[in-house]
């Protein structure tokens, strides 16, 4: 599929420091060391309610690390997918009697313009997963050739007696697996399993649902195996980065990460795993099921595009916080006041400002404490005359806001 248009990046004097990142796996934050291109797989959207506040603030999250690591002359080999086949999508399709690939295209549209409107850089490869379902099918082949996997009715499972590295990523209690399972789409109670957190690899063809040629029989695929055969198809084993939101650690991530162990025998299938905390509204995590969601779109005809950025920037990217109007007000008058301060004819020494900017987002992206920074700057007179533009160019090309 067409990924979007990518903003200008401005080339900073000198270069960035490695970027630190927490990673879950680890439960600790980690320094990244790319070798060669940095690579990075961020799980895209479901496309239907596309795009609130919530995918907004993850998909963000992954832009820093995307610039950051520019910044620290690394060429970075982004991958995104979208989730346009899924329990979900068919039925909100259903409930609105739309056809489920017209809803997908219409969300992914929107999707794309959102992600312009906010300068979010675009993946190199953005995958439909309706486009590589035999790539998909061909990786459940090789688990099945790995005895990793057996039938329920005519679905294929994964057993997760296959996988040994099994709760690696989230450390989680089995209690708690059982439970976020049973919340996030999987299906442990189904009679005939081996276990109840076994997982569903590819589910056969029913009446009235989109199905595809497989040799194992005809269906489509199970979830969390889209995004091992996309990261493996286009970055490989051992990618850098695997991120979302925190929601997606389990079953999602962990799930994943065994498939990809499984399927090529190396570990780690991504050296470090990086959600982003969750937006939520009136009290509730933002979310297609409660229908509290606040579009990106919506917000457009009404607030610089950046004014929004700015105000999901305000936010640390792993704390859970929750959405209110007053945010984008503040927004709106900090991208002001910036706006005012580098249109002066000089202001205090602008190399500070790049120096403490590349530091606080290589701290696990401190993004709240960049815009100190750059506040304290705009607020403070100076002689650098060559300080305003060089603000500039470190608003836009570390934080993605163009002034
Ligand atoms: N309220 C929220 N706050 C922060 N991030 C969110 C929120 N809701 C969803 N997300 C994140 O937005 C991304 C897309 O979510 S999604 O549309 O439900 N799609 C999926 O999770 C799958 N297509 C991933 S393969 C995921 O990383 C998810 O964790
Ligand atoms: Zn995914």
């Amino acid at each position: 599929m067409r990924s979007w248009s990518a903003p200008n990046i401005p080339k900073l004097p000198g270069s960035g420091v490695p970027l630190r990142l927490y990673d879950t796996a680890a439960r600790d934050v980690r320094e990244t060391r790319p070798s060669g291109q940095a690579r990075m797989y961020v799980c895209g959207i479901t496309p239907y309610d596309a795009t609130h506040l919530g995918h907004a603030n993850t998909y963000l999250a992954f832009d820093l690390v995307n610039r950051a690591w520019r910044d620290a002359g690394h060429e970075v080999h982004y991958t995104q997918n979208a989730t346009d086949v899924d329990d979900p999508l068919l039925e909100r399709a259903q409930a609105t009697g739309v056809d489920w690939q017209d809803l997908a295209e219409r969300e992914i549209d929107l999707f794309r313009s959102d992600m312009e409107a906010l300068r979010i850089l675009p993946p190199r490869e953005y995958v439909g997963v309706t486009e590589v379902v035999d790539e998909i099918a061909s990786l459940v082949g090789r688990l099945t050739e790995r005895g990793a996997t057996y039938r329920v009715d005519d679905d294929v499972y994964f057993s997760v007696a296959a996988a040994p590295k099994f709760g690696a990523v989230s450390g989680y209690s089995e209690e708690r697996m059982l439970e976020l399972f049973r919340e996030r789409g999987g299906d442990p109670d189904r009679p005939g399993k081996r276990h109840p957190l076994d997982w569903l690899l590819w589910r056969a063809e029913r009446p009235g649902e989109p199905s595809w040629a497989a040799p194992f029989g005809p269906g489509r695929p199970g979830w969390h195996v889209e995004c091992t055969a996309i990261a493996l198809r286009n970055l490989g084993s051992g990618f850098d980065v695997a991120g979302g939101g925190s929601d997606l650690i389990f079953p999602h991530h962990e799930m994943g990460a065994c498939e990809g162990h499984v399927a090529t025998g190396e570990w780690p299938f991504a050296r470090a795993y990086v959600h982003a905390g969750m937006v939520a509204l009136d009290g509730e995590k933002m979310s297609k099921s409660r229908g509290n969601l606040v579009f990106v779109s919506k917000l457009r005809p009404v607030a610089d595009p950046m004014a929004v950025r700015l105000a999901l920037l305000a936010h640390h990217y792993r704390s859970d916080w929750e959405w209110t109007p007053e945010q984008l007000t503040q927004a709106e008058d900090r991208l002001a006041r910036w706006r005012a301060a580098t249109g002066r004819a000089s202001g205090p020494d602008g190399l500070a400002v790049l120096a403490g900017v590349r530091e606080r987002i290589a701290d696990d992206l401190d993004a709240p404490g960049a815009l100190a920074l750059i506040d304290e700057w705009a607020a403070a007179e100076g002689g650098d005359t060559t300080a305003p533009a060089l603000v500039r160019d470190v608003a836009d090309a570390l934080l993605g806001i163009e002034l």
